[in-house]
């Protein structure tokens, strides 16, 4: 499938010295590897991992935040997992969750070159499922979300119950290429998950169980804070 250009900044010009300036440059060794091996093996289609300002962004949310426990559902090749692990401190475990080992092992010698595995505990599953075994230990400080966009509602219902109240749950690519602003027959057909990325936004967007803040960074990321 070929994707359109993916991300909130329409000028290639304006990406590119986001990219040149204030991402690539520090951007940690290991990731920078992990990236180029998903290009180097997936071409066009490893436009599908977060893009390196949204992991300096994840980054700098982690180091905030300082999370005990987290969940990541959409592992891929690991570009986001490794962002956020090298953010956070040693005690720290993430729970990776992806239906697929295949891309995980692509990116996981780098997330072992970098001394992140012990941090890493992947579940290969469908993430439904997989939290529906977990909802008996509801006690994440954090998750993000990156996988099926038509189940985007589905792990926003498991996840109030996984997550601490206060907690955060981040949702990536919730402008989705910015069509959620196109008319629905400027829609191309393979990019109609933008029907249920709406859907959701529309639904997260008041309402008293969370706190919104739609940040237009990469393909558009919406925190949601649990207030109970
Ligand atoms: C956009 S990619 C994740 C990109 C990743 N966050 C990164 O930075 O590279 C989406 C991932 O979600 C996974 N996925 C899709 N549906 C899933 C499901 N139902 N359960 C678990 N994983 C799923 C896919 O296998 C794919 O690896």
């Amino acid at each position: 499938m070929a994707l359109p250009p993916k991300g909130v900044l329409q000028s290639e010009a304006l990406k590119k010295y986001i990219y040149e300036t204030s991402a690539y440059p520090g951007e940690h060794e290991h990731l920078k590897g992990l990236r180029e091996a998903t290009e180097k093996k997936y071409g066009t289609l490893s436009e599908i991992a977060i893009p390196v300002d949204e992991g300096r962004f994840l980054s700098m949310l982690m180091r905030i935040m300082n999370p005990k426990r987290t969940l990541e559902i959409g592992v891929f090749t690991g570009y986001s997992l490794l962002s956020t692990a090298l953010a956070l401190p040693n005690e720290s475990q993430i729970t990776a969750i992806d239906i697929d080992r295949e891309a995980f092992e692509v990116g996981l010698p780098f997330i072992q070159k970098a001394g992140m595995e012990n941090k890493i505990k992947f579940i290969q599953g469908d993430a439904i499922s997989v939290l529906n075994e977990m909802l008996n230990n509801p006690e994440f400080d954090y998750a993000f979300v990156d996988a099926d966009k038509a189940n985007y509602k589905n792990y926003h219902e498991q996840l109030l119950k996984l997550v601490k109240s206060g907690g955060m749950i981040a949702y990536d690519n919730t402008l989705w290429y910015g069509f959620v602003a196109k008319e629905e027959d400027e829609v191309p057909e393979d990019m109609r998950a933008v029907t249920a990325i709406m859907e959701f936004n529309g639904l997260i967007s008041s309402g008293p169980r969370v706190e919104i803040s739609q940040v237009s960074v990469g393909d558009g990321v919406t925190l949601c804070r649990r207030l109970h």
